[in-house]
């Protein structure tokens, strides 16, 4: 028995060597303080879920990761985050490439006026990613296979992604985000507009996606949480309460307002 929970231990430690640090992390709007000293690590080829009631800084957490907190004036970002190796606030740090790295997929699907190809095609493109038309292809066709559309789509890639269901449409998002090769996918909530068959697509496919991605994701919903993420990180009125793996968490909090987060007693 202790040997097995020996080997277990080890197991998960092995598991998860962090791919994203965050360390004493503090964002502001203007003068208004949005998330507190957070620290956290993002463990490679898992799912981490950031949760926690609405307004507490979980969606400017998840943007601090690949600096889509740098489009908003008022916003300001301290502290530390490193992925490979480097912060990504350095100044020496190319934003347009760490986007490429580090993906990111929305609340609301939001294709581009294009067909479904070049919705795929337009990230390889603007990066210089294929050599020939054919290579363009290959990586447009993975990325849909990889994002589970393709046999839905084969027959009409000239088509506009805006004619995709809205489930679809968020799988073609996802697909835009993977055919640039990323190491990390942040998603924001990115099954609220859909119905339950659409999310439970989604929530597979993130399931498989996790193998070759990193995938840090902002959820309302705790059951969604608890179904798709080994990592779960509370945020409350802009703190990180506590963060472990997802079942403790749900499980067995350390923390009281975990427990009354989890319990519908606060949110
Ligand atoms: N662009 C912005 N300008 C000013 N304040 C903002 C901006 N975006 C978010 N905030 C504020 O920062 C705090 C955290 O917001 P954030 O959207 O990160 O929370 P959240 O936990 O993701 O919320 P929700 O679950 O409702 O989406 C809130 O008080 C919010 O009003």
């Amino acid at each position: 028995m202790e040997k097995n929970m020996t080997e277990e231990k080890t197991a998960q430690t092995d598991a998860s060597t962090p791919i994203m640090t965050a360390s004493g992390v503090d964002v502001f709007y203007g003068k208004k303080q949005a998330i507190k000293n957070v620290s956290l690590d993002i463990p490679e080829n898992q799912i981490t879920a950031l949760i926690g009631p609405s307004g507490c800084g979980k969606s400017t957490f998840l943007r601090c990761f690949n600096r889509m907190n740098d489009t908003i004036d008022s916003c300001r970002v301290t502290g530390d985050i490193q992925f490979a190796g480097q912060d990504i606030y350095s100044s020496k740090v190319d934003v347009v490439a760490l986007r490429s790295r580090i993906g990111m997929v929305f609340q609301k699907a939001n294709p581009f006026p294009k067909s479904i190809f070049d919705n795929v095609a337009y990230g390889p493109r603007i990066h210089g990613l294929a050599e020939t038309k054919d290579h363009l292809e290959d990586i447009v066709i993975t990325s849909l296979r990889r994002a589970g559309l393709y046999d839905e789509v084969s027959d009409r890639l000239n088509e506009p992604g805006t004619s995709l269901s809205g489930g679809q449409q968020q799988r073609l998002c996802i697909a835009r985000a993977i055919a640039v090769d990323p190491q990390i996918i942040l998603m924001d909530e990115p099954c609220s507009a859909l119905d339950p068959i659409a999310t439970a697509i989604i929530e597979n496919l993130m399931d498989s996606m996790k193998e070759k991605y990193t995938i840090v994701i902002v959820t309302h919903s705790m059951q969604q949480a608890a179904r798709v993420s080994q990592q779960t990180a509370f945020f409350h009125l802009g703190e990180l309460v506590e963060s472990g793996a997802t079942e403790s968490i749900f499980t067995n909090p350390a923390q009281e307002r975990t427990q009354n987060y989890i319990s519908g007693r606060i949110g």
